[in-house]
């Protein structure tokens, strides 16, 4: 909080939630906010005058000051001007009197003030020298840790997730295509991935585009997962923000959208182009269809945006369903100097299928024939050349590897199969045949696919279908069977889903619920929580078939297919709804049809030919491709069997031939490549140790105990927090109601109402700048009762930051995060390692004697410690000069050495870090030493 809140234009404030920030500006004020620019990080700030949390830096007559052209002064007057201050006093290089507006101050200054706060008897508590101490000592460790921001989801540890967001959220602007089948996580990958960017400084503006029957489903995910609080933009607000005359894009960090939203509208679409993004997430890429003659409105959307933000991530578990042009094209947004030209992408795409020949012997541990070796000496020259036999494990491991980073698009494109995870449910069909009514005879052998494939919307029967169609009659039967099991039911059309929801309504007091397009996202939202109810929510959803994509609704173990689609994928979004992670019991898949229809060709088709109900069937788009005109004729003759056993027949056999491509081919490649096998293990080992530590939850049991939170245990390894009125500063993130919080991934990812406290989450973050910003334990004189040393013997124990200021960008903190160094000395000024606990505080009466005596030497030993403290701090910058030089060129080095081999690796990924390296060099050779805090230890026993 600030202690004036008389701001004026020019004056200058530190920000004690934001220290990196360096020294701000005032460059605006209203009646409400005051807006500060911090020019060492080029960032802004906008903050309301009563709750800005910042500090007026301002000097005395006797202080050092420097200026932004790097010269210093020692202030011998200070005069003020329309609020702000002047120093005045002699220049340290040129000896010419000197005049140093505060605004002209050097913006890196920080407040430093130990020394002063300890001579002038402002002492606190000892406690709170090494809450400073281990609140610096975690903040290095967090920075440096290649955890950072996957730790500290509330998720299960699930290797493949871990492996793609470590994998790929480390990488600068990543452009990549998450397509593992449906359910196996592309939301929470997404979610790890813009965590890592954002805590690592890699990204900050982020974009993500969803359908709109996902924005609620997104909002809650990133927010409950990751702690991201994600700003739903839709026309009303942004209708709100043109009034106020800015890109309503500009307002927020965090931004969520409906793409359909944005691809209707020509203003929101050049408006959310003219904002800049770091990165740009779009779900459900699949709908981005593109041809050369006739690309969609979505794809075109995307495109621009594509173009001009760094980072890309497209999510979809489909990525052929509107066919591998559109595929291409997604693979075109990503880098579109690399595929040009679609037919040179399916001349590159053959080379890979060679490869993938070439490579199955190793994968099942088999020994490459002559020609499969000679393809591996082409892809992989170097390691052939020393590989020897082939079958070795350590060889085999390595080959491996250079083949997956030969691959095409393995750097780009992630792909994870259910067949490889293990955990899922099993999935089991229930077929209920039920009698043609007549009324359907003539829609149902008609020419019309439409009609034959679902006769219940032949406007002539629209009034009438519910009372004769035997299926409905089933339905409220079957929902008697299995009350108060929980079911969800997709089928095609939204007047399908509504009208039988007026059947159950009427005919049933069963609780229910419609979901479909005609409704807004809210009623839509509304309908699924009610379903999610557990206790007096819905019995059975009635989708349509937006039903069938991306929600979570694996709560319930009942699938009601009321209809078929006619792909094989819109088959297994539907399905994927109950048949996902967390997905507890078999999944009960129901389908009832009228004997000899067109949706009785097609549950056969799907069961015999493709068995696609009870097994995912990656494979399906492919043989539908190649079947779809014998498809097509045997729905539209139901009762010729001799066309639908050709048909099945066919399938089997396309589908046999697919599955074996793909088992053999390249897709094992991309697999291997997407599971992390062999290459996750250390990440998820460091996970689990870290999960396993109790340092977080005993730091934070310090913290809340010093700063005055009321920290109760509640069972089940659950606490509750609670504010006080005793509280020494505010916590910012602490609800003022309490909060229940555990330190436990297993509880956390069980109970959805307690935060998952984790060295990722806000409030650990904040409840260490509110340690490290406030002024409590600069200063602090304790005593130690030790029989065996000499009384009256002290001690001086000084803390100092190393530090360096750098834009987020530069990812400064794997390298130089601010740096504690700690120096010990003994009352003869000897450097001494201290592991004193120090617990009780020296009396006011007793320090103020120490301090009065021992004013002379304590200042002599302090002006050692800095010395000390500098030479300690030049070696740490040296070490960190190193490692950044050795990590980044061996960056650059791989990248290089990949690229040779695959086209994937774009140059502007080396460029950054060629002038990340350049960048770099110069801020951490400008580090700085400031003097933290200091602690005078005496021994009384
Ligand atoms: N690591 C995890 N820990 C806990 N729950 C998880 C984890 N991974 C996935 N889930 C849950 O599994 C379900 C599927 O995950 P998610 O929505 O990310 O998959 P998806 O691949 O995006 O699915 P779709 O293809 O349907 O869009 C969600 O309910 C999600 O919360």
């Amino acid at each position: 909080m600030s202690s004036d809140s008389q701001f004026s234009i020019g004056q200058r404030w530190l920000s004690n939630t934001e220290t990196e920030l360096g020294l701000g500006a005032i460059v605006g004020i209203d009646f409400r906010s005051v807006e500060v620019l911090y020019p060492a990080t080029g960032e802004a700030r906008i903050y309301t005058k009563t709750e800005a949390p910042l500090t007026r830096l301002t000097f005395e007559i006797g202080d050092t000051v420097k200026s932004q052209d790097g010269w210093e002064m020692t202030v011998t007057e200070s005069e003020e001007s329309q609020g702000v201050f002047i120093y005045h006093g002699l220049r340290e290089d040129t000896k010419a009197q000197a005049r140093l507006p505060e605004t002209m101050l050097d913006h890196h200054i920080r407040l430093n003030q130990p020394e002063k706060r300890l001579f002038s008897q402002q002492l606190d508590h000892p406690k709170w020298f090494d809450l400073r101490e281990s609140a610096l000592r975690y903040h290095y460790e967090y920075q440096r840790s290649n955890t950072i921001g996957v730790a500290g989801a509330r998720i299960s540890l699930i290797p493949h997730q871990l492996h793609i967001a470590s994998e790929v959220g480390g990488r600068h602007a990543p452009r990549v295509l998450l397509a593992d089948e449906v359910g196996l996580g592309k939301t929470i990958e997404a979610a790890l991935i813009i965590h890592q960017q954002i805590k690592t400084g890699r990204a900050s503006r982020i974009l993500i585009l969803v359908p709109d029957s996902l924005m609620h489903q997104w909002l809650v995910e990133m927010l409950r997962r990751v702690n991201l609080p994600f700003a739903i933009f839709d026309e009303s607000r942004c209708e709100a923000l043109d009034e106020e005359d800015i890109n309503p894009f500009d307002s927020e960090q965090l931004v969520l959208c409906s793409i359909d939203f944005l691809s209707s509208s020509e203003k929101r679409q050049q408006q959310v182009q003219a904002a800049d993004w770091d990165l740009m997430v779009v779900d459900e890429a699949h709908h981005l269809s593109w041809s050369q003659e006739a690309p969609s409105q979505e794809y075109l959307c995307v495109e621009g945006l594509a173009q001009n933000t760094p980072g890309v991530l497209l999510l979809t578990a489909t990525p052929d369903q509107l066919g591998h042009e559109s595929h291409f094209a997604r693979l075109r947004l990503l880098d579109p100097a690399r595929f040009h030209s679609y037919e040179e992408f399916l001349r590159e795409e053959s080379q890979y299928s060679q490869l993938a020949d070439a490579v199955a012997p190793l994968l099942s541990d088999a020994e490459p024939n002559e020609k499969q070796r000679a393809t591996l000496c082409n892809f992989a020259p170097d390691v052939m050349e020393h590989a020897g036999d082939l079958i070795s494990s350590k060889n085999r491991h390595e080959l491996l590897h250079q083949l997956i980073d030969c691959h095409g698009t393995g750097r780009m494109l992630f792909r994870n199969r259910r067949a490889n995870i293990e955990g899922f449910p099993e999935r089991k069909l229930s077929a209920y045949e039920l009698a043609m009514p007549q009324e359907y005879e003539a829609a149902v052998n008609s020419d019309d696919l439409l009609n034959a494939l679902y006769p219940e919307r032949v406007p002539s029967l629209v009034n009438s279908w519910t009372k004769l169609d035997p299926r409905v009659s089933w339905l409220v039967d079957f929902m008697q069977d299995v009350k108060p099991e929980k079911i969800l039911l997709i089928c095609a059309s939204a007047r399908t889903a509504q009208e039988l929801g007026e059947v159950i309504r009427t005919q049933t007091g069963i609780r229910h619920s419609v979901f479909h397009e005609g409704m807004s996202i809210v009623e839509r939202d509304k309908a699924a929580h009610y379903f999610a109810d557990e206790e007096d929510g819905a019995q059975i959803l009635l989708c349509s078939e937006i039903g069938s994509e991306g929600r979570n609704f694996q709560f319930a173990h009942h699938l009601v297919l009321f209809d078929l689609p006619i792909t094989p994928d819109l088959l297994e979004q539907r399905i994927g709804r109950l048949d996902r992670i967390g997905q507890t019991q078999t999944v009960n898949i129901h389908v009832p049809y009228l004997a000899k229809s067109s949706q009785h060709v097609l549950l056969d088709w799907y069961h015999e030919g493709l068995n696609a109900f009870e097994k995912t069937c990656p494979t399906g788009s492919g043989v539908f491709e190649d079947v779809k005109p014998l498809l097509m004729s045997a729905c539209l003759h139901p009762s010729d069997m001799t066309a639908r056993d050709e048909l099945i027949n066919l399938s089997i056999k396309l589908n046999s031939q697919l599955v074996a491509q793909l088992e053999a081919g390249r897709d094992r490649l991309l697999e291997l490549n997407a599971s992390g096998e062999g290459r996750v293990e250390a990440l998820l080992e460091d996970i689990i140790t870290l999960d396993s530590e109790q340092d977080l939850s005993r730091f934070m049991g310090r913290v809340f105990d010093a700063i005055g939170v009321q920290q109760d245990e509640k069972g089940n390894d659950c606490f509750i927090l609670m504010p006080t009125e005793q509280m020494v500063s505010q916590l910012p993130g602490l609800d003022p109601e309490g909060m229940t919080v555990t330190y436990r991934r297993r509880v956390a990812t069980t109970l959805e109402n307690v935060q998952f406290l984790s060295w990722d989450h806000p409030l650990v973050h904040t409840a260490i700048d509110v340690v490290l910003t406030d002024v409590h334990g600069k200063s602090s004189m304790g005593f130690i009762a030790d029989p065996d040393l000499p009384k009256g013997a002290y001690w001086i124990e000084a803390l100092f930051v190393l530090h360096a200021q750098a834009p987020k960008a530069l990812q400064l903190g794997r390298f130089l995060p601010q740096t504690p160094v700690r120096i010990c000395l003994d009352a003869q000024g000897n450097p001494v390692d201290l592991s004193f606990d120090v617990k009780r505080k020296v009396g006011r009466k007793i320090s103020s004697q120490l301090l009065k005596a021992l004013q002379q030497p304590l200042s002599i030993a302090i002006e050692n410690t800095r010395k000390l403290a500098h030479q300690a701090a030049n070696q740490k910058l040296h070490d960190a000069l190193n490692t950044m030089h050795t990590t980044l060129n061996g960056e650059i080095q791989r990248l290089k050495d990949l690229q040779k081999r695959n086209p994937a690796v774009r140059d502007s990924e080396i460029v950054f870090i060629e002038q990340q390296m350049s960048a770099l060099d110069k801020v951490i050779q400008g580090a700085d030493v400031q003097f933290d805090a200091i602690r005078i230890i005496v021994n009384n026993p």
